[in-house]
């Protein structure tokens, strides 16, 4: 492994790929644990307050922006022995996401491929494009139409709920810890929309998914999910709770999948079961890549859903002016009545509100790609083996690329999409681009305008005194000490 990590730095340098030495067996991850201690340090020094200011990506990978200061746009690392090459240089990123996905593709020691089993997230070559032709129809806009009045529907449980909670307080601003609501929202809408199983049916899988995803972020020891290969593998406490946590989830989705014998549905999972039935599979072998499927929808739709959602209602929290341009805006475009598929249209500066938190706060910080082959990226040749990581965060602050303003919310750059919103708009990637690009996207915006409008047309958002602004990197980009708002009815 060391040797052929040592073969891929010199390929990489003798093109004059530059970056720091890396150590024998653990590559450059004691140095980007010093940095980030040092980053945390400071950043206890200035202990985060409920102000929200958009400055957190350096925090985020203090590593990375030290290495591009030193070495440029384009560097290499090492993460243990896997050796990454860090791609930020506009036309190599464009590049980047346009490249085949069976030559570029995820990268195959991905610690999680491990625990949720390949699928449409986690595969690459013809088993990906077995999945995307099963998942991408199942998502594409006439169909997702048809889910409206299921996200509807749980958008009303959400907010009845907290009008529950500030009736019963005598009918003043309630403290709502919002982000662990939003999670139960986004996953009762893919749970009934693609599995035809509510949320509390299916709570098993949510609860341990989410224990899983945490215990992954904690145990890849870097900030990023590619560590050492191999590591997974060692008998330490979390990869043993990790493995039970894994068991459980597909037992669960298991019992989901033998329920569907009784019935038949016209979602994704009938699609899946149906795709997977006429494969020549054994039975265990059919059941096997049905439960790892679910498990990828599961992992790519929920948490980067409820993320987008929560930093959109903290901007909006810490900008009532324009809470009160969409209320304005939703009852010209509603009239009094519940949205639909196309008042949704309809529904400009909601539109521009979430495209700009999904700038400021992209739920997935950092593409990540491997070189399945040889390949060429810009005039480097990039062999086999090599990550390429791709600094999304980094991209939308970039002020050569949006302006001196990159680092405030003004939503109103995106008033001609995000085309006149930048000088680039291919590094725009809040949902990635390319042949991978999130199969999702569409139920994702239609979830994000019917909750976000139905909550904005009832309550009035601010800044909670206890909500701490702290972004950390958990797999997706959260709030780490959970999202406090005060809300209110209009
Ligand atoms: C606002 C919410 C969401 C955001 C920001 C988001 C973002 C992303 C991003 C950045 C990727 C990776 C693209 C890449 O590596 O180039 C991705 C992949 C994916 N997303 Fe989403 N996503 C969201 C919601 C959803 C939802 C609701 C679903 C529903 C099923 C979904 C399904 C997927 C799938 C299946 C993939 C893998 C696609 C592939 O590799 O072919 N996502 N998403």
């Amino acid at each position: 492994l060391w040797l052929k990590s040592q073969t891929l730095r010199s390929k990489l340098r003798r093109q004059g790929i530059k970056g720091p030495r890396a150590s024998l067996f653990q590559g450059n991850l004691p140095e980007m644990k010093r940095i980030q201690r040092g980053c945390d340090y400071v950043r206890a020094l200035y202990k985060p307050t409920c102000q929200v200011s958009h400055d957190w990506v350096h925090s985020l990978f203090p590593s990375f922006k030290y290495w591009s200061k030193l070495y440029g746009p384009t560097f290499a690392c090492s993460l243990g022995n896997v050796k990454v090459m860090y791609v930020s240089e506009h036309e190599m990123v464009k590049e980047v996401t346009q490249y085949p996905s069976i030559k570029l593709g995820k990268p195959t020691n991905y610690n999680f491929q491990q625990h949720i089993g390949p699928g449409i997230l986690t595969s690459n070559g013809f088993d990906w494009a077995y999945h995307r032709q099963i998942v991408a129809p199942q998502l594409y806009m006439e169909k997702v139409k048809g889910m409206v009045n299921i996200v509807l529907e749980s958008a009303d449980l959400l907010a009845s709920s907290w009008e529950m909670k500030i009736k019963g307080e005598g009918g003043g601003a309630q403290d709502i810890r919002i982000d662990e609501d939003l999670r139960k929202f986004s996953a009762n809408v893919i749970s009934q929309t693609c599995f035809g199983r509510s949320y509390s049916k299916a709570r098993d899988i949510f609860v341990n998914l989410k224990a899983l995803q945490q215990l992954m972020s904690k145990s890849s020891n870097n900030p990023i999910p590619i560590g050492l290969a191999g590591a997974p593998y060692f008998p330490t406490k979390n990869n043993k709770e990790m493995r039970r946590l894994a068991k459980e989830i597909r037992s669960s989705i298991s019992k989901m999948v033998e329920e569907r014998k009784f019935a038949t549905g016209e979602d994704l999972l009938q699609a899946i079961i149906d795709r997977a039935n006429n494969r020549n599979l054994t039975p265990e072998a059919a059941n096997n890549s049905i439960v790892d499927s679910c498990n990828n929808i599961y992992f790519s739709s929920i948490e980067p859903t409820a993320m987008s959602a929560c930093w959109t209602l903290i901007l909006l929290a810490s900008n009532p002016d324009w809470q009160d341009r969409i209320r304005n805006e939703l009852s010209q475009v509603c009239t009094g009545r519940v949205p639909d598929a196309d008042t949704l249209r309809n529904m400009k500066l909601l539109n521009m509100v979430i495209q700009e938190s999904l700038r400021l706060y992209p739920p997935v910080a950092l593409m990540s790609r491997e070189a399945l082959d040889e390949i060429k990226i810009g005039d480097f040749i990039v062999p086999k083996g090599v990550k390429v990581l791709v600094p999304v965060s980094t991209l939308h602050r970039d002020k050569s690329v949006w302006g001196a303003d990159a680092d405030e919310f003004k939503p109103e750059r995106f008033a001609n999409g995000s085309s006149g919103a930048c000088k680039l708009p291919q590094l725009y990637l809040p949902f990635g681009a390319g042949p991978r690009t999130c199969a999702g996207q569409n139920l994702a915006m239609v979830e994000l305008k019917i909750l976000l409008s139905l909550l904005l047309s009832r309550f009035s958002f601010a800044v909670s005194p206890k909500y701490r602004h702290s972004p950390v990197l958990k797999f997706f980009v959260e709030p780490e000490y959970g999202a406090n708002l005060l809300v209110q009815r209009v």
